[in-house]
């Protein structure tokens, strides 16, 4: 569990993290969401005690990091997948980092297992590819087999296999019940991976929910029909007040979900093709909750469309 309040960071004139109030549940993964310079690093930095907060506070299991008996033993984080000796191996930055630590030498070997590197751990870690650095560093984030974990854009610049096995990798860590935090500006990574968000924007909280939720409170649903007695159709929608457009092939309802349409076309005896709500995406959401803050939504519409883009490749 983690809990900030009231959490504020100022870096000289820049108000990096404005006040922020929320907290992070074991067994699920929390999904720290904003764009670039939202200052999801500095709350990251501060949950970890290697920045001290303006005002406020943020505990890790009910106490400040610094106040903790073993750090390492409850919380583990990946800042920088790049953060090793170059010439050192795997299994010796490890080791080391075990030592430093009163961590003993076969947990090593169980993390390297864990992350699938055994096969490598004698190679120097200078020649790793991202994907393994990025394994390498998640290893050391749990060589203290902590309850919490955090990690600070773990998919940056990872291709799709390497994604994949860091969502898997996430998931499984929450089914064993730990509290895992894990940031990103890529939304529609975030939208497969948590189930619950933390949205911030120019250091303030944007909203705390699930991801469905987010989801369901930012975009209009609204239901696809298809029927071949469209015209019954759409005048027995309008006299229940219901808002209608016409697409291609059908009609797209909004202010009616998926069973009152139903049962307004069977009242009329209309014969349906198609009766399916159309979820929005996380997309969509995000730029409808934060739309009204310029600056922000300027950083996020090149985020977005970078996602798209990369949907679209
Ligand atoms: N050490 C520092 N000194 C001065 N300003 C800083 C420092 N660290 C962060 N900032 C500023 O605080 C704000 C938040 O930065 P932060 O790195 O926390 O955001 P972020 O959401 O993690 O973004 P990114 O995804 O780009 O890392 C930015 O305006 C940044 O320039």
């Amino acid at each position: 569990m983690i809990e900030a309040h009231g959490l504020t960071k100022r870096y000289g004139k820049t108000l990096a993290v404005d006040d922020l109030t929320f907290s992070v549940e074991p067994g699920r993964v929390t999904g720290f969401l904003g764009p670039n310079g939202a200052g999801k690093s500095t709350t990251m930095r501060m949950m970890l005690g290697l920045d001290n907060p303006t005002a406020g506070r943020v505990t890790i299991k009910g106490k400040p990091y610094h106040e903790l008996h073993h750090p390492l033993r409850t919380v583990g984080a990946l800042l920088d997948a790049k953060w090793v000796h170059p010439n050192r191996s795997a299994r010796a930055h490890l080791t080391w980092m075990a030592k430093s630590n009163r961590i003993p030498q076969r947990r090593v070997d169980e993390v390297l297992d864990i992350v699938g590197l055994t096969s490598v751990a004698g190679k120097r870690a200078g020649g790793f590819s991202l994907g393994m650095s990025q394994r390498l560093g998640i290893a050391g984030a749990l060589l203290g087999d902590p309850e919490v974990l955090l990690f600070d854009e773990p998919v940056n610049g990872l291709d799709p296999e390497g994604i994949l096995w860091i969502r898997k990798f996430m998931h499984r860590l929450a089914d064993e019940g730990r509290t895992v935090f894990v940031s990103s500006h890529l939304l529609s990574e975030m939208a497969l991976t948590a189930s619950d968000l933390v949205v911030i924007g120019k250091g303030k909280l944007i909203s705390q929910s699930t991801t469905d939720e987010f989801i369901a409170r930012a975009t209009e649903n609204t239901v696809k029909v298809r029927s071949p007695q469209l015209d019954v159709l759409r005048g027995a929608l309008t006299d229940a007040s219901a808002e209608i457009a016409s697409v291609d092939d059908g009609l797209l309802v909004s202010g009616m979900d998926s069973a009152k349409i139903g049962e307004i076309a069977a009242a009329n005896r209309v014969v349906l093709h198609e009766l399916s709500p159309q979820q929005g995406s996380l997309e969509q959401a995000f730029m409808q909750i934060t739309g009204d803050s310029v600056e922000y939504h300027t950083g996020l519409e090149t985020e977005a469309e970078q996602v798209l883009s990369a949907t679209a490749r």
